[in-house]
């Protein structure tokens, strides 16, 4: 009979990306298989989500809950979504919802423990604002997680791998990983791109998730970090 492990220390990981539309969802659903295929309970999470359907469900919440093998309540999963597919914090405003760092820790934890292994997912970039005070790094910082971040494998990415590399590191968070994912399917040199990130951003390469893969057959080819 083996011990649990406290839900403390399960491991879990926010995922931040170069941009909005990089693929952090998609890669997010491939490592949630990823860990699936270890042969572990996985559960994904999106924090603040904008941009819902008339039934008031929002895509990444989905394909998040579908990616994972553990059942849990919506709140858990996703305790703010906004109707308008815009930045989350103009999106607030409009429905007059003040985004709380302590509720969302707070469902992070309870989630946390109802899975072996919990992925974290943000929103648009790593800065992006949540309200007039907080931002999506402040979160990060408030679930004190290691962070893997997802490049979008296109024109720019470098730039913005940097960036938000030392964004990252600079609020103190460790990044353990990146995945290169393939938005572009016809970016020129891409091998000459994917070297000179593997060059320049002191984190190890999880994997290449190719243009159009399914997340489970995406999630066999990644490492997961150490
Ligand atoms: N490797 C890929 N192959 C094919 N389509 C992809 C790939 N990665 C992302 N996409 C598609 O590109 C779009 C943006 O990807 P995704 O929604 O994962 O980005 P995101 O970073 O999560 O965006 P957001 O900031 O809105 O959460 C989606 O339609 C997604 O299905
Ligand atoms: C609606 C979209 N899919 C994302 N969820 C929100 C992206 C916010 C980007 C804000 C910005 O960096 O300008
Ligand atoms: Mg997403």
């Amino acid at each position: 009979m083996t011990t649990p492990i406290p839900p403390a220390r399960r491991p879990a990981w926010f995922i931040a990306g170069t941009d909005t539309g990089v693929g952090k969802t998609f890669v997010t659903c491939a490592l949630l298989h990823a860990l699936r295929q270890r042969g572990l309970r996985a559960v994904g999470m999106k924090p603040v989500a904008s941009g819902t359907d008339v039934a008031g469900d929002n895509e990444d919440v989905s394909a998040l809950a579908d990616a994972s093998n553990v059942d849990a309540p919506r709140a858990l999963r996703n305790p703010y979504c906004f109707r308008a597919a815009i930045a989350p914090h103009i999106a607030a405003a409009d429905e007059g919802v003040s985004v709380e760092l302590p509720r969302i820790v707070d469902a992070f934890g309870e989630l946390r423990a109802l899975a072996d292994a919990t992925l974290v997912e943000g929103v648009g970039g790593f800065l992006v604002p949540l309200g007039d005070e907080i931002d999506a790094a402040q979160l990060a910082v408030a679930l004190d997680l290691p962070v893997i971040l997802v490049v979008g494998m296109r024109l720019g990415c470098i730039n913005h791998a940097l960036l938000s590399y030392e964004a990252i590191t600079g609020r103190g968070l460790p990044v353990v990983g990146w995945v290169a994912n393939r938005i572009d399917p016809d970016m020129p040199r891409v091998e000459e791109n994917l070297a000179t990130l593997a060059r320049l951003l002191p984190a190890p390469l999880l994997g290449v998730v190719e243009h159009g893969v399914t997340p489970a057959c995406a999630g066999a080819g990644l490492r997961l970090p150490d």
